[in-house]
């Protein structure tokens, strides 16, 4: 149950789209890493905000240029997005920014206020932003429960189709 959940029906503002922003960065340009990487950050993003797959409207995801051995929305279906619109590109490219950073805003409707909405960020992307890097608490057996279940198959980026 999130925060919103545990109001009286009464006192729960309206369904609206609103944003929600998680970043990650990984020490290698793999499909393995840019995948486990993006799981976990999507993952938290989704415990932390008790979200719902149907109420994901769309999902946008960035890579730094330097990353590019797969998509990392592949990730999002492997945690079951399947309907859920989905699009990468690279990020622009600042002098001196972060490197091997991978960025996601989710379109996500909700009830949770702006301000209540947990944003993610992990590892070197905290960095980012200093003023949102704690995090709800989460027990590590609990993310690895779940990623443990992820098909492996559907790890590669299949060039001739496929999920
Ligand atoms: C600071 C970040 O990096 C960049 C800057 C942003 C900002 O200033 O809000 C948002 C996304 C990125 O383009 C971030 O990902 O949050």
């Amino acid at each position: 149950m999130n925060l919103d959940e545990q109001r009286l029906p009464e006192e729960r503002g309206p369904m609206v789209c609103r944003g929600a922003r998680g970043a990650v960065t990984v020490t290698e340009n793999t499909d393995e890493a840019i995948l486990a990487a993006a799981r976990e950050m999507l993952f938290l993003i989704i415990r932390a905000n008790d979200m719902k797959p149907e109420d994901v409207a769309s999902a946008y995801f960035t890579t730094t240029t330097d990353l590019n051995a797969t998509y990392p929305a592949l990730a999002a279906r492997q945690l079951g997005w399947y309907d859920v619109a989905l699009l990468c590109g690279h990020e622009m490219t600042v002098p001196n920014s972060l490197p091997r950073c991978i960025r996601v805003l989710i379109h996500w409707n909700t009830r949770t206020q702006a301000k209540d909405i947990v944003h993610v960020y992990l590892r070197g992307a905290r960095q980012l932003r200093p003023d949102r890097k704690s995090l709800p608490e989460i027990p590590r057996e609990e993310i690895e429960e779940v990623l443990k279940n992820v098909d492996l198959a559907q790890l590669k980026f299949d060039p001739q189709g496929g999920r």
